[in-house]
């Protein structure tokens, strides 16, 4: 593993389960689709963001500021240079640094809206493309996309909402006993960060080589009949706009499955899964939010999980 002595451990990181697993489904499918972190300040989203770049060896995290300007994002034609010499001059932008590594958003939802379409485009078909008076570059740009945000700041729109594979709530502690730890962990770190990583060295270790295995058996999961009836019933039941959240529900139940250390996908990996992929898709009731969501796809599961749990 990479020596950042300053980097808090992800297996140090107490509770926020939800974050933690929509995260590391990520690392065991980089093609899965990101994940849009919601919830309030100093929950650990940015923590657990650079934690995971640290659990791979070689993989970084490029911050996207919410100030940063579209050119800078997605790069720049010189088109000067391009009349001139009659050659294409490219200055690379953060696309091109997050290829092979995550993109993170902070406050994705205060970004603006063509930088946001720029960076999901790019995030779809794994490709940038600039284009200025005729002259056009593409380069190759496959990453993790992380976004956050605080939903009190404003929501994103649908559109682009549908476009994150996953989506997990964050909410402080709400335990005396795992407050207490989440300040114990923190100040152990600050005073002795070496000391601090030592300790979950072999943790961390245990994590890494689950991930590379779960990619292996990621490999030979095939998704049989009966599951892909499964989703497309739990599509229909949930009324959700088009078939990403199908694609995405089976992608995402495989993941579960295979980090899970099985090749084969229960009727429990689907709603883990979907407690995931479909709480953002969800046309929401008035004055509905996030967390009612989840308990209504709960609800709404109920009879088609014990159906599947007969059929699997
Ligand atoms: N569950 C936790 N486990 C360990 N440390 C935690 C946890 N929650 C918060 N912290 C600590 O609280 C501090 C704030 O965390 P962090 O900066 O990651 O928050 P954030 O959610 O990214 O907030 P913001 O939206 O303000 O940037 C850090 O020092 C972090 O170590």
């Amino acid at each position: 593993m990479d020596v950042k002595p300053d980097v808090f451990p992800f297996t140090a990181i107490v509770g926020q389960d939800t974050m933690k697993k929509g995260l590391l489904l990520n690392l065991v499918d980089p093609r899965l689709g990101g994940v849009l972190i919601r919830g309030e300040k100093g929950t650990a989203k940015s923590t657990a963001v650079r934690a995971l770049a640290d659990l791979m060896p070689g993989l970084q995290v490029v911050n996207l500021p919410v100030s940063a300007t579209e050119d800078r994002v997605v790069g720049t034609l010189d088109i000067e240079h391009a009349i001139r010499e009659g050659q294409k001059r490219f200055e690379p932008g953060l696309l091109a640094a997050a290829h092979g590594n995550i993109l993170y958003v902070d406050e994705i939802n205060l970004l603006d809206d063509a930088i946001v379409d720029a960076l999901l485009d790019a995030a779809a078909m794994g490709v940038n493309t600039v284009e200025r008076e005729g002259v056009s570059h593409s380069h190759p740009a496959r990453f993790i996309l992380i976004g956050t945000m605080n939903p009190e700041e404003g929501e994103l729109r649908p559109q682009l909402l549908d476009r994150f594979a996953l989506s997990v709530e964050v909410a402080g502690e709400r335990d005396v006993a795992c407050r207490m730890e989440v300040v114990k962990r923190r100040l152990a770190f600050d005073k002795d960060p070496e000391e601090f990583r030592r300790r979950f060295y072999q943790e961390q270790f245990t994590l890494l080589e689950r991930i590379l295995q779960a990619r292996e058996r990621l490999a030979q999961l095939e998704p049989s009949e009966q599951l892909l009836e499964w989703i497309a019933k739990v599509g229909i039941r949930l009324e959700v706009d088009g078939h990403r959240a199908d694609i995405t529900l089976m992608k995402t139940s495989m993941a579960l499955a295979a980090l899970n250390e099985r090749t084969q996908v229960l009727p429990q990996d689907l709603v883990e899964a979907a407690l995931m992929v479909m709480p953002h898709r969800m046309r929401k009731k008035p004055f509905e939010d996030n967390e009612l969501g989840v308990e209504r796809i709960r609800e709404m599961l109920g009879d088609l999980l014990q159906e599947a749990s007969n059929a699997f």
